[in-house]
C-alpha cells in the first residue's frame, strides 16, 4: 500500500502552484497550511515542494526521518558545480565526508567552548567600542541597526583574521559589506524559474547566478590580501591562532577558504543582527520587559563592565532572546532540505528529491502550543525547560538534527552579549514616541527592519 501524496492546492498543468511560490512567504504558507494541513504538497513547475507546518510534522522530518531529509536542494543561483558543492561547500549532502569535515573543522576551531572562550575578550572589546560610540550619541537619533551590524561583523572578522572590517564611525554612510551579503542572500531566495524548470538552469534567465558570482568575487576580495600575506608567514605553533591560521594549518586552498568564509558570513551575520534588532524593537515597545531585564542586569553587573562570560546565568535575558526567536526566527522556513529517497511522513508519501521546508515561524505561533502567540512575553520561558537546541520540536529557530545550525554556540554568545550591553548602559526610545501602529509595522515586516532608528540615553 502506497499512501497518497500530501494534500495541497490544485496544481495547474506545467505551472503547478507557481502562483503561490512566487508570492511565497512564511506567513501566506502558514495560512495555506490551515486549509490543507500540517503536511502540504505544492508543485513548483516540475519539482515537488513539501511543507511541514506543525511540531508533529517537524518531528517526523527532522528527527524520525532526519537521515532521509538531510540533503539539500541547492538553489540553481549557487555559482558552484556539483563537484565543487560535494568537495567544499556546506550545500553538500550531510552524509558526505566533505560535510562532516567542514562541520568538524568549524566545531573545533570556531564554535567549541575553548575557541569561543578565546574569542571572549575580542567580543567584549567590540562591545565596549560600540557602547562608547553610542554614549557619544546621547539624545540623538541613531541607526542602531548599523552599529549592531558593525559590532557583529567585526566579531566575526576578528575570529577569522584578527582584524576589524567595518568602522563604527561610518554609521551614516553606506555599508558595502552589507550590500554584498544582501546581494548573495537575495540571489539565493528570489524565486527562480531555473529551480522550477531545471532544464532552463544553464540559461540563468533571471541573472541570479551571475549576480551571486559577482557578489562572491567582491566578498572574497575583502580578505584575499590578508590570506595571501598570511601564507607568507612561517607556520608553526603560534599562540593566538585565529580561524585563518587553523585553515592554513589544515591545508585549505585559497578557493576553499573563500567559499567557507563566504558561506559562514552569509549564514551568520544577517541572522545574528536581525535577532538583536528585533529584540530591541520588542523591548522598546514592551517597557515592562525592558525594566525587568535592566533590573536583572543591574543586580549582576555593579561595576562598569559587562563580562560576556557571566551572561549565561541570566534567566530573563535568555528568555528575552528565546521569545524573539520564537516570534521572529530569522530563517522562518529553515533552508531547503531534500528527500534522498521516497518515504512516508504522517501517512503520506513524500517523493524522492522533493524539496522540503519546515515553517518554524508557523510552529512558533501555533495557538495550540502557545498562549497569546503573537504577544512578546519572555516570562513564558522562565519556568520552562524549552530550549532551541533542536530537542523541542515546538521551538526550532536553529532547526534540528544533522542540519541544525552549526553556528548556534557562537550566536548564543554574541546575541545576549550585545543586547545586555545595549540596555545596561543605555536607555532607549523611539524617535516618534511609542506609537502602536509603528510598533506593529516594525515587528510585522517580513524583511529585515530597516532602518531601525532609536534614541539612546546615557544610563550608566
Ligand atoms: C541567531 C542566529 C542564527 C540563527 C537563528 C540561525 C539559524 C539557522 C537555521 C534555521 C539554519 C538551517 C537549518 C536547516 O536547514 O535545517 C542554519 C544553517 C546554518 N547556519 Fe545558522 N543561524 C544563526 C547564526 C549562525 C552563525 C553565527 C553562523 C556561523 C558563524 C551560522 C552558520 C550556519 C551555517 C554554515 C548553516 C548551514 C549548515 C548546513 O547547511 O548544514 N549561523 N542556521
Amino acid at each position: 500500500y502506497n499512501p497518497p501524496l500530501p494534500p495541497g492546492p490544485f496544481p495547474w498543468p506545467v505551472l503547478g502552484n507557481l502562483y503561490y511560490i512566487k508570492t511565497m512567504d512564511y506567513v501566506s504558507l502558514a495560512t495555506l497550511a490551515t486549509k490543507h494541513g500540517p503536511l502540504m504538497l505544492l508543485r513548483e513547475g516540475m519539482q515537488y515542494l513539501v511543507i511541514g507546518s506543525s511540531s508533529v510534522a517537524a518531528t517526523e522530518i527532522l528527527k524520525m526521518k532526519d537521515r532521509v531529509f538531510s540533503a539539500r536542494t541547492v538553489p540553481s543561483s549557487v555559482p558552484l558545480t556539483r563537484s565543487e558543492i560535494d568537495q567544499l561547500s556546506f550545500w553538500a549532502d550531510a552524509l558526505s565526508d566533505n560535510f562532516k569535515n567542514l562541520r568538524a573543522m568549524c566545531r573545533a576551531e570556531l564554535f567549541s567552548s575553548k575557541a569561543l572562550e578565546s574569542q571572549a575578550h575580542l567580543r567584549e572589546k567590540k562591545i565596549m567600542e560600540m557602547v562608547e560610540f553610542l554614549k557619544g550619541k546621547d539624545g540623538l537619533v541613531v541607526n542602531i541597526e548599523k552599529c549592531v551590524y558593525a559590532a557583529v561583523f567585526n566579531m566575526f572578522s576578528n575570529a577569522f583574521f584578527s582584524r576589524d572590517f567595518i568602522r563604527l564611525e561610518n554609521e551614516s554612510s553606506d555599508n558595502p559589506v552589507k550590500d554584498i551579503l544582501r546581494g548573495i542572500i537575495g540571489a539565493l531566495i528570489t524565486p527562480n524559474l531555473s529551480d522550477a524548470y531545471p532544464f532552463l538552469s544553464k540559461l540563468d534567465l533571471q541573472g541570479l547566478r551571475k549576480k551571486h558570482r559577482e557578489m562572491s568575487v567582491r566578498i572574497h576580495a575583502l580578505w584575499e590580501p590578508i590570506v595571501k600575506e598570511r601564507r607568507k608567514r612561517p607556520r608553526g605553533n603560534l599562540s593566538n591562532q585565529d580561524f585563518l591560521d587553523a585553515l592554513l594549518d589544515n591545508g585549505f586552498t585559497d578557493y576553499q577558504i573563500n567559499k567557507l568564509l563566504e558561506e559562514l558570513v552569509t549564514a551568520g551575520i544577517d541572522t545574528t543582527t536581525s535577532t538583536i534588532n528585533r529584540t530591541m524593537v520588542e523591548l522598546v515597545n514592551n517597557p515592562e520587559s525592558m525594566k525587568k531585564l535592566q533590573e536583572e542586569l543591574d543586580t549582576e553587573f555593579n561595576q562598569d563592565f559587562v563580562r560576556t562570560s557571566n551572561l549565561v546565568q541570566l534567566p530573563y535575558l535568555r528568555a528575552c532572546v528565546k521569545e524573539t526567536l520564537r516570534l521572529h526566527p530569522p530563517a522562518p522556513l529553515l533552508l531547503s532540505h531534500r528527500a534522498l529517497e521516497t518515504c512516508q511522513v504522517m501517512n503520506y508519501t513524500v517523493p524522492k528529491n522533493a524539496r522540503v521546508l519546515v515553517n518554524v515561524w508557523a510552529i512558533g505561533r501555533d495557538p495550540s502550543t502557545w498562549d497569546g502567540p503573537s504577544e512578546y512575553r519572555p516570562n513564558r520561558f522562565l519556568d520552562s525547560a524549552l530550549d532551541f537546541k533542536g530537542n523541542d520540536f515546538e521551538f526550532l529557530p536553529f532547526g534540528a538534527g544533522r542540519r541544525i545550525c552549526p553556528g548556534l554556540p557562537m550566536a548564543t554568545k554574541i546575541v545576549p552579549a550585545i543586547i545586555a550591553s545595549l540596555v545596561y548602559f543605555l536607555d532607549w526610545s523611539l524617535p516618534h514616541g511609542n506609537d502602536p501602529a509603528i510598533y506593529e509595522k516594525l515587528r510585522a515586516t517580513s524583511k529585515m527592519i530597516e532602518p531601525l532608528l532609536l534614541i539612546p540615553k546615557f544610563r550608566k
